[in-house]
């Protein structure tokens, strides 16, 4: 890709853009929440047309002008924003626009739920191609969506993120795919914010920062620091570092779940938070931690069990109810629970507090103008202002205002499922800073994190899942190392 620009309403994105892929290569694209990695890769596959630039594939200039230009030329994206149906089967998600059709244009049922089933496994994904993709977990959504990109026999194959949802033994497996791919001369563009994947399976790295290139290097020729300070554009305060807080445990919790079990993935689970304490949850995916959030928040039902805010005991039958008794709950899946995407994102930030920002029978749009400002600065969110759609901001950008806004609602208890998925460096250790701040201001925090360098800076103590039930609970002091935590989770 040569010289690629690209603006949007005069804002200018991509700046003469510069990249190169091998046969057989992996190559990182980095960069921050909004430099523009998302929409070079738009560019690449027909969803955007470049203002100017060239693209040559093969040593052969070529015209992508749309999507099905992409795919004639082996191009495979696998989007952030799933692209899956939910209502039909993995099969029929897999192959539904393609070559399986009988000639009256039916979907060949048989044929593509075989080619879907000898995918799998090769990829070995215990997934059964007749599922209903609504009823698998979100990490198997993401397995779906590479074993569909992967159906349509790309040569370029560009992987968004690919591991946010997975788990770490799934990663493993996406990992070693990857290899395959590449002995089979399958060329990768793999953009993440995890470092250590980067520095695992890369051969080269680009970065992009505001829309121009800053560095194009081998792997091998390049350190950590320089990456991270490539990205963020200077130099950082160690990221992840753990800092001893104080607070009391001898005063009223602030929440405590007393007894709490929920269908099947939720059992007896009972534990405090104090004011001013961060208590982590660690577990592997399906061990129940974000159905524990959920019903603690009202959102699944409570078979039994008890919460207590503030020591009063609370009916949470709903998120009303939730909201009301002083709890936020920060999804897991925030694109299709925290945002409604055709809205601002001022409307989005002000949401949970619009009856705060009343004036007489209307809205204090000036106030609220003022609150939706001061939290774009205060998460430096990058959008070009706060009435723009929030569809059109880049991932981690929009994962920002779901925590801006219930920032907005000032609650005495935050609950956070996964909060650093789709954001970059930078924004996770400011991230981690703000709930630093939140619980030095004397709330009660729950974290609920697969990432667990993240887990362990932020957390004071620490509370292990598995199957549904609390298996462990340890003060942050004694978790001497990762892989500590990582026995702690796994030794069941
Ligand atoms: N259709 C659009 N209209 C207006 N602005 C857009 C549009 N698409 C992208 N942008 C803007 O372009 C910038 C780059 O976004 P892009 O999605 O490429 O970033 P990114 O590097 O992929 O970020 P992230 O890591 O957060 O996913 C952002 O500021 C975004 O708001």
């Amino acid at each position: 890709m040569e010289n690629i620009s690209k603006s949007f309403n005069g804002i200018t994105v991509l700046d003469s853009v510069n990249f190169s892929l091998n046969k057989g290569e992996v190559h990182a694209l980095m960069g921050g929440n909004g430099a523009g990695k998302s929409t070079l890769m738009k560019t690449l596959t027909g969803v955007y047309e470049a203002d100017s630039g060239e693209i040559h594939i093969d040593g052969k200039k070529v015209s992508i002008k749309n999507m099905q230009d992409a795919r004639d030329n082996y191009i495979s994206m696998i989007f952030q924003e799933f692209s899956l149906i939910p209502t039909l089967t993995v099969a029929e998600n897999i192959f539904l626009t393609r070559e399986s059709r009988s000639s009256l244009g039916f979907l060949n049922d048989k044929e593509g739920v075989e080619k879907t089933k000898g995918l799998l496994q090769e990829l070995e994904v215990d997934i059964d191609p007749n599922d209903v993709v609504e009823s698998l977990g979100v990490g198997y959504w993401q397995m779906t969506e590479i074993a569909k990109a992967l159906s349509q026999e790309a040569k370029i194959l560009i992987m968004d993120e690919p591991s946010s949802s997975l788990t770490k033994k799934e990663t493993e497996v996406l990992f070693s795919f990857i290899d395959k791919l590449k002995r089979r001369g399958i060329s990768i563009i793999y953009i993440s914010h995890r470092m250590d994947e980067i520095f695992k399976i890369c051969d080269r790295v680009t970065i992009l920062r505001d829309g121009k290139n800053v560095v194009t290097e081998k792997i091998k020729d390049i350190g950590l620091d320089t990456v991270i300070q490539h990205i963020v554009g200077a130099e950082m305060d160690k990221a992840f570092e753990w800092k001893e807080r104080s607070y009391s445990m001898d005063s009223t919790p602030v929440l405590e779940v007393k007894n709490l079990s929920s269908g099947t993935k939720v059992n007896d689970i009972s534990f405090k938070i104090f004011p001013g304490e961060i208590l982590g949850v660690a577990g592997l995916m399906g061990s129940g931690r974000s159905e524990m959030a959920r019903s603690i928040f009202g959102i699944d039902s409570r078979d039994s069990g008890k919460v207590l805010v503030n020591g009063e005991e609370r009916t949470i039958k709903n998120p009303i109810d939730a909201v009301k008794s002083g709890l936020a709950l920060i999804p897991e899946d925030r694109r299709m629970q925290g945002l409604i995407l055709e809205h601002s994102v001022k409307d989005n930030m002000i949401l949970p507090i619009l009856s705060k920002l009343k004036k007489g029978l209307f809205l204090d749009e000036s106030k609220a103008d003022e609150l939706a400002d001061q939290l774009v600065k205060k998460l430096n969110i990058k959008t070009d202002n706060i009435f723009k759609t929030t569809s059109l901001l880049s991932g981690g950008n929009q994962q920002k205002i779901v925590l801006a806004k219930w920032l907005a609602s000032d609650p005495d208890v935050l609950i956070l499922d996964e909060p650093t998925i789709g954001v970059d460096i930078g924004a996770k250790t400011e991230i981690i800073d703000i709930v630093r701040e939140l619980a030095d201001n004397g709330k009660a925090i729950l974290v609920i994190s697969s990432e667990l360098p993240e887990l362990l800076a932020i957390s004071d103590r620490v509370i292990v899942m598995h199957e549904g039930e609390m298996v462990k609970e340890l003060k942050r002091k004694e978790i001497n190392t990762e892989e500590e935590l990582q026995h702690a989770i796994q030794g069941y």
